[in-house]
């Protein structure tokens, strides 16, 4: 008999977390070997009651402070602190790391998981933006797989089977456009937080919904895509989908274009990455073709959406920028989720940062790092005046 796939998960009390445990739940011959939660302990010790887990960390010590882990099970290991992270990340008994923390926190879990030449599942897109160079770099000298777990990406890479890497002519990108897709300019100034959170066609953790609400999902996922892919920027195109049915598509230099479709449900492309190169039965509902559908591809809007095109400039450019645009972003996004910080002015921030950033071509970690906290403070510091 075969061993079970020993998987870690990084940010199993998330959106992401729980569709991956869910995957393992219906899936034969996957064990969860290690998971980590930051502040809802709860659900994180319910997970390990459920997937007795070797470890579990609390990367929060202020949140496991006073938190009363006795309902784990005995043979599970606790360990509090980020620190652990790495641990778990590359532990020789792991076989593939979901990484599933979100932004730039994710971002050391990835690396440990990709230096020790571990196969990634891929969802935290933050690491590839802040440090795609480097991780697309350490994964070549290690031996590590990084397979896509965003949608889109899952989708390009199964369409890319389709032929040779010298045969691709563009990738084209879907968008749902988010919940103010036909929202005029003097509509978007006003919207609120729990209008941007209500994705319509995703259930996703809050960053990331309002990232799809402004488009910068859409200017990450663009930056992912040149690294996952290592493709220029010129050769990446987005379209506004709203149905997200079609999850991107490749077009070769024939011009035959071969997208992929499924129903909206993350666990395909994270079944398809826990199960690579092989397809298993599916857990997510096949498309219902039985009645009738529109589908629907419309040009973006740049002017009503302008963060798609910082992420065009970011992948065009590389270097310090990702870090910085991403940095610049966490810290908007954060300040309009507590409404210190209009909807608007969330890109209209992360351009004006970019733009005074002493930029670098080929950084290493700790001036990205740098940039990180530059981009932060200077986010900070547009909000005060
Ligand atoms: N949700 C989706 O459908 C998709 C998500 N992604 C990407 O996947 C990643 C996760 O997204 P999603 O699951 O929606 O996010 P959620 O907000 O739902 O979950 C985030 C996870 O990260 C943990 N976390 C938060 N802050 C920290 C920190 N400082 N240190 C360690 N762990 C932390 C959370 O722990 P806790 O909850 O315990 O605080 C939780 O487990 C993001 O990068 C996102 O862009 C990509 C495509 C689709
Ligand atoms: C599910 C997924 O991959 C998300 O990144 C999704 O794509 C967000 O929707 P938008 O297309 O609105 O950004
Ligand atoms: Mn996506």
């Amino acid at each position: 008999m075969t061993q079970p796939k020993r998987i870690s998960i990084l940010g199993v009390t998330g959106s992401i977390g729980q569709s991956t445990l869910d995957v393992v739940r219906q899936t034969d011959g996957m064990s969860v070997f290690a998971m980590s939660g930051h502040s809802a302990l709860e659900s994180l010790v319910e997970a390990a009651k459920e997937f007795q887990p070797k470890f579990v960390v609390a990367t929060s010590q202020s949140a496991a402070d006073g938190f009363d882990f006795g309902d784990l099970p005995a043979g599970t290991e606790l360990l509090v602190g980020s620190h652990h992270i790495a641990q778990i990340a590359s532990a020789p008994e792991v076989d593939v790391v979901v990484a599933a923390i979100v932004g730039i926190a994710g971002l050391p879990g990835t690396m440990a998981a990709v230096e020790a030449g571990k196969t990634v599942a891929l969802a935290n897109k933050e690491s590839l933006v802040v440090a795609g160079s480097l991780i697309t770099a350490m994964a070549a000298s290690s031996g590590s797989r990084i397979l896509p777990v965003d949608s889109e990406h899952s989708a390009v890479f199964q369409a890319l089977q389709s032929g040779q890497p010298n045969e691709v002519s563009r990738i084209v990108l879907t968008a749902s456009g988010g919940p103010f897709r036909d929202f005029s300019d003097s509509e978007l100034k006003t919207v609120t937080v729990e209008q941007a959170l209500a994705h319509p066609t995703w259930q996703m953790g809050d960053k990331i919904s309002v990232d799809s609400a402004t488009m910068m999902n859409k200017a990450l996922e663009v930056i992912e895509a040149r690294w996952l892919f290592d493709l220029p920027a010129a050769k990446i195109e987005v379209v506004v989908h709203p149905q997200s049915i079609v999850h991107s598509m490749v077009e070769f230099v024939d011009h035959s274009t071969v997208a992929q479709l499924s129903p909206p449900d993350m666990r395909l492309p994270i079944q398809y990455a826990l199960t690579w190169p092989d397809r298993i039965a599916g857990v997510s509902p096949p498309l219902d073709l039985s009645r009738p559908q529109t589908l629907e591809f419309i040009p973006p809007d740049t002017d009503r959406f302008p963060a798609l095109k910082l992420g065009f400039d970011v992948a065009a450019r590389g270097g310090t920028s990702g870090a910085v645009l991403n940095a610049a972003n966490e810290s908007a996004v954060a300040a309009f989720l507590k409404r210190e910080l209009s909807f608007t002015d969330i890109a209209i921030a992360c351009q004006e940062i970019l733009e005074q950033h002493d930029f670098i071509a080929d950084p290493n970690l700790e001036q990205l790092m740098a940039c990180d906290q530059w981009a932060r403070q200077e986010l900070a510091k547009w909000i005060s005046v």
